[in-house]
Parts: structure tokens; sequence; C-alpha cells
């Protein structure tokens, strides 16, 4: 974080000949590094830690990633059930008719889109519940069957996580290194299932502790 920040200064505090409007401060570069550092942290913690939970607890899913056969689907299947961004919040830019509905967007009315609420909806992914995990719901025929949009586990639009590549690349060589040297399992403080506790925008463990051990 420390090199790129240092070069992004160079180039956009130091050698920046753009009108004033587009030249970058000091506190920009440091107020963005802070942001990258906060959002990037937390979910690909979340993320792991919820994934390790569920392979304890899905010893045949635990066997059968070890053999690198489906850790993409592992891990959006850890995603759709813990979702940690339980929504995405836009305004509209514009009026806009929702096609086929009587429903009209107004221009800046602020929208919600419940993310969390469609993953847990039986019409998309059947069966959802609490003690339900099914990577196999990320086989292509299983995608094949749902619209992209119920798929929003980094957003979408010019919004949407741009640490979403990095995310993904950490997630796969960590998953694929721990889980082919260990072996995870529960033990007496594992919840099952886990207690969760919304607040507001995310999801979280409501005792981390009891439920990681
Ligand atoms: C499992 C990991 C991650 C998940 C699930 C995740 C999820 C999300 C979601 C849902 C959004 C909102 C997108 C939207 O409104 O359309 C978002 C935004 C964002 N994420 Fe991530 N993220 C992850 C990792 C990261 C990482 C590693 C970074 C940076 C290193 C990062 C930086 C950001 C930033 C800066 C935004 C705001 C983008 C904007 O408003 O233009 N995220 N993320």
């Amino acid at each position: 974080m420390a090199q790129p920040s240092i070069q992004a200064r160079k180039e956009l505090v130091l050698n920046n000949d753009s009108i004033p409007e587009e030249k970058f401060t000091d506190i920009d570069i440091v107020a963005n590094a802070i942001l990258l550092f906060a959002a990037g942290a937390e979910p690909v913690f979340d993320t792991f830690a919820f994934c390790f939970y569920e392979l304890a607890l899905n010893k045949p899913i635990q066997d059968k990633l070890r053999q690198h056969i489906y850790v993409t689907r592992e891990k959006h299947e850890t995603m759709r059930k813990h979702s940690e961004v339980i929504g995405l919040f836009r305004g509209a830019t514009n009026t806009y008719p929702v096609p086929g509905q009587s429903l009209i967007i107004e221009k800046e009315q602020k929208i919600i889109t419940p993310t969390n609420s469609i993953y847990h909806d039986p019409k998309y992914y059947p069966n959802p519940g609490i003690r339900v995990f099914d990577p196999e719901r990320f086989s292509p025929e299983e995608k094949a069957k749902r619209p992209k949009a119920s798929e929003l586990f980094f957003g979408d639009g010019p919004r949407f996580c741009i640490g979403k590549r990095l995310a993904e690349i950490e997630l796969k060589l960590c998953l694929s290194e721990i889980i082919s040297n260990f072996e995870v399992l529960q033990c007496r403080k594992t919840e099952n299932p886990i207690q969760i506790t919304s607040t507001g925008m995310v999801e979280m463990v409501e005792n981390r502790k009891m439920a990681f051990g």
C-alpha cells in the first residue's frame, strides 16, 4: 500500500499539470489509501472465516475442494450464504419507467437493492436454508437457470467493487493453499447454526470467538 501511495503522490500531487479542480492533495492520497485498506480487508477476512466455518461443517465438500475441483463455486456459495454487504445503494440520475410495470423511479430517488434477500429467495436459490451449503448452485448449469442480477456479490455498474479482482485472487490463492495443507474441523465451541447479527449495511457473526473457536 505504501509504495503505490508514494507513486500516486508523485504523479497526482507533485507533478500534476491538470486544472486546479482535478489536482489531488496529500489528504486525498491518504484518504484513498485508508479507504482501500478499510474496504478491502474486512470483506476478505470475513469471507475466509465463513468459508472455513462451512468447510468444517461440510467435510465431503472440503474433501472435494481439496482435489482442486471447484474453488470458484465454493467461494460464490460462501458469499451467497454469508453475504457481508446486505444491499446496494443508488440514487436515480434520471426518471426511469421500469419496463413491463407501472412503477416509475423518479429522478434523484434513493434505491436499495436488497441483495441478501435475493440470495435467500427460493425463486433464485432453491432451498436457501441456514443449514444448506451447496456450492453446486454455482455450476454453469445452475447459473444458467437464474438472472445475472441474482449474483451481485461485488455490486454492479460503474460503482461496482474496485477490489473484485484482488479479492478473488486473494481468496483463491489462500483457500487453495490452506485447504491443500490442512484439514478444517469443527470444535467444541463451533456454533451450528451460526448466530448472525445485522448492523445496518453489513452482517457479522454475533460472537466471533464462539463461532470460530
Ligand atoms: C470478498 C471481498 C469483497 C467483497 C464481497 C466486496 C463487496 C463490495 C460491494 C458489494 C461493493 C458495493 C458495489 C456497488 O455498490 O455496486 C463494494 C465497493 C467497494 N469495494 Fe469491495 N468488496 C470486497 C473486497 C474489496 C477489496 C479487496 C477492495 C480494495 C482493495 C475493495 C474496495 C472497494 C471500494 C473502494 C468500493 C467502493 C467503490 C465505489 O463506490 O466506486 N473491496 N465492495
